[in-house]
């Protein structure tokens, strides 16, 4: 696929099934996040692999981060974050670090971040396999950040479900250019 049909495309999958990115697949896609945008050339981001078992004992984490953000959280719930990250064969945890620099703003940091996450989800799409970007409560809890061992200038910039797409392509949205852009001239 060239490049401007992939990016013109690109499409997310919410289900997915085996195969995942095998480790040669792998090499590409980080190969290709690590070249996002990088003020400075910080390298503010890091990518967590989680497959195979220890899909299970992230929803471990997910389900005891849940129980500590609310006690009464009931069984089903429970179950469900257990289950959250069986939905793909594997997970890239992409991880924004940020540091203290003079002329490298924390956002500038955090969007470099987010350009590895969307170069991983370009690049797991050309290889033929389908991903979505998530988030949701456990990017941005303190038990799920310690579980993974994040230091304390680290960041969840999203958890990218990988693998094979289950199902139809959910279809590209219509848009027009001149919904979202204008020339702009003195
Ligand atoms: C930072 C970020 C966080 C997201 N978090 C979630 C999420 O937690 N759950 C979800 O269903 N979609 C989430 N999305 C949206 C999906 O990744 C995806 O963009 C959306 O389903 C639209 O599909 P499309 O990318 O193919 O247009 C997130 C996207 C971004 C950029």
């Amino acid at each position: 696929m060239d490049a401007l049909t992939l990016l013109k495309s690109r499409n997310s999958a919410a289900r997915l099934c085996a195969p995942g990115p095998d480790d040669n697949a792998l090499a590409e896609i980080f190969a290709s996040a690590s070249r996002a945008p990088d003020h400075g050339r910080l390298r503010p981001w890091r990518f967590l692999l989680v497959r195979g078992d220890a899909l299970s004992a992230l929803g471990e984490l997910f389900a005891d981060a849940a129980q500590e953000r609310d006690s009464s959280v009931n069984e089903a719930d429970l179950l469900r974050c257990r289950q959250q990250p069986l939905r793909a064969p594997l997970i890239l945890v992409v991880i924004a670090c940020i540091s203290e620099h003079p002329t490298v703003p924390r956002i500038e940091q955090q969007l470099s971040a987010g350009c590895a996450a969307y170069g991983a989800l370009l690049a797991a799409e050309a290889l033929g396999y389908a991903g979505i970007w998530r988030t949701g409560a456990n990017a941005f809890d303190q038990i799920v950040h310690r579980g993974l061992d994040l230091e304390s200038h680290e960041e969840i910039s999203g958890f990218l479900y990988l693998g094979t797409r289950g199902g139809q392509s959910k279809p590209l949205p219509e848009l027009a250019q001149t919904d979202f852009m204008k020339e702009w001239r003195q």
